[in-house]
């Protein structure tokens, strides 16, 4: 095989023809789909009297729109059981296997699909839905579609695409005591910019990247996609092995020797040529929160919210969007900021180890009065193993809510959204105006730790306080 990066020999690989775009037609290993962004897109086949070309490599979940509170049929809102059930007709016609509510296996997509054994390094994976990056954390090149393009897949298993430039983005050393993977990719957006990726597929790489569980990894890949990146990714290595060992959908037996030995084969080769390579410091990361509207406008927790004039004279306008909008004085400092809502939960940080962090924060504490904080599992499994740990009874007893797996107050398809002007401490990878619900609520965004904390001392509080002295 040629030498290179990860991206340009997994790109290689999948490349079916170039188009007379000058696009390269790409097969798609895995199609992942959801409620939202699948039902115009098989309308689209339909009316072309289309079969879906390989069923067996599409996988549906839902998501978005279940309630977290009460799941009984027919959901209260008409529209999301109408959604439901469309994906049901559609799983159920085409032959596509489908995790439903109450399967066991159901969950945010993201979290599924990894936990399933369906994603592996070397695949590319398409889904409509942004944070398609996370997969990435495998060693795949997973890319967030639209959908006219989701009916591409559907109907061809290939996408048009550009080819991308790869960028490495280093990171070196252990992040300090209460720093997780969530500070540390808020801290290179706050660094890159929202923008800064465009064009770009991300190779997260370095010691910081290779000591992080597959759990982290996808944290941080989750947001690739908030750095502008089209796709992030991690080279695969014994941690990515032995998280897909024995999952239902990994390869078994003597197919086991010859995936890995061919995966350890797509890894970037040490002299590969990247377009450019930024390098990151992981003692330099702090607890991280967002004080504006982008996920770029973040803040170590023991700073104030940036005045314009310290800003770049291009991110002043948005800066006074945003002072204006979160209503947030510049110069204040963000940990004592009050917060009326605490989530922990969404694709980005729903996973069992992420409810284990925000657990440990809440044992033998209570939630402040007058803060409602609730944790969503990211999945069915997740809320299994997080229960057969007794983390839920650790939420409970501090006063947190339980629910149901699904997206939840990530984004306002289902009733967990915000009211009002409420100030939401959330898990989560959007704070946009109006992202979790409310048309005026608003959203820091942080690690679970810190929205743990949050809740516990109902205002923005820098988690190392809480810290035990010997941790
Ligand atoms: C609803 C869906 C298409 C959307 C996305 O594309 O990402 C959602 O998951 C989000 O996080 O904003
Ligand atoms: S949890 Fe949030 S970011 Fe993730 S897929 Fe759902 S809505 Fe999108």
């Amino acid at each position: 095989m040629s030498r290179g990066t990860l991206f340009d020999k997994v790109w290689q690989l999948h490349t079916v023809g170039t188009l007379p775009s000058g696009q390269t037609q790409l097969f798609i290993g895995l199609h992942l789909i959801h409620e939202v962004t699948s039902p115009q897109a098989f309308a689209m086949l339909r009316e072309r009297g289309l079969p879906v070309r390989y069923p067996q490599r599409t996988v549906a979940t839902v998501d978005h729109i279940v309630p977290t509170a009460g799941q009984e049929r027919p959901f209260a809102d008409a529209m999301a059981e109408q959604m439901i059930r469309a994906l049901e007709t559609n799983c159920a016609e085409y032959g596509i296997r489908f995790y439903n509510i109450g399967s066991g296996s159901q969950g945010i997509v993201h979290v599924i699909a990894p936990e399933q054994g369906w994603t592996q390094p070397g695949m590319t994976i398409a889904c409509g839905d942004s944070h398609t990056s996370t997969h990435g954390a495998f060693g795949a090149i997973a890319f967030g579609i639209g959908t006219s393009q989701v009916r591409d897949v559907l109907a061809s298993q290939t996408l048009a695409l550009g080819k991308l430039k790869v960028r490495r983005v280093e990171m070196n050393g252990s992040l300090p005591a209460g720093v997780f993977a969530k500070d540390a990719i808020l801290h290179i957006i706050r660094k890159l910019g929202v923008k800064g990726g465009v064009g770009y597929a991300y190779e997260f790489a370095g010691s910081t990247f290779e000591a992080m569980n597959m759990e982290e990894r996808m944290t941080v890949c989750n947001m690739a996609i908030e750095g502008g990146a089209r796709c992030g990714y991690v080279n695969p290595d014994a941690t990515t092995y032995a998280y897909l060992k024995d999952r239902p959908f990994a390869p078994k037996d003597s197919d086991w020797e010859r995936a890995t030995s061919w995966w350890e084969s797509l890894r970037s080769d040490p002299d590969a040529s990247y377009d450019d390579v930024v390098v990151f410091d992981a003692r330099q990361v702090a607890p991280t929160v967002t004080w504006g509207i982008t996920p770029g406008q973040g803040i170590a927790v023991d700073e104030a919210v940036p005045r314009a004039e310290e800003l770049a004279e291009e991110e002043r306008p948005l800066a006074e969007e945003a002072y204006r909008y979160m209503d947030l004085l510049p110069g204040t400092p963000i940990a004592g900021t009050k917060v009326d809502v605490c989530f922990i939960g969404s694709c980005t940080n729903g996973r069992l180890s992420d409810l284990r962090e925000a657990a440990k924060l809440a044992s033998g504490r209570h939630v402040a009065p007058g803060i409602k904080a609730f944790v969503v599992p990211g999945s069915e499994a997740v809320k299994r193993q997080a229960e057969a740990e007794g983390l839920h009874e650790i939420f409970l007893a501090a006063g947190f809510e339980w629910r149901e797996p699904g997206c939840s107050m990530c984004l306002a398809m289902n009733p967990d959204r915000l009211v009002g002007r409420q100030l939401s401490a959330s898990s989560s990878n959007r704070n946009f105006k109006g992202r979790q619900g409310s048309a005026t609520g608003r959203t820091l965004l942080m690690s679970p730790a810190m929205v743990a904390a949050a809740a516990i001392r109902g205002a923005v509080t820098d988690v190392r306080t809480l810290l035990e002295p010997q941790r």
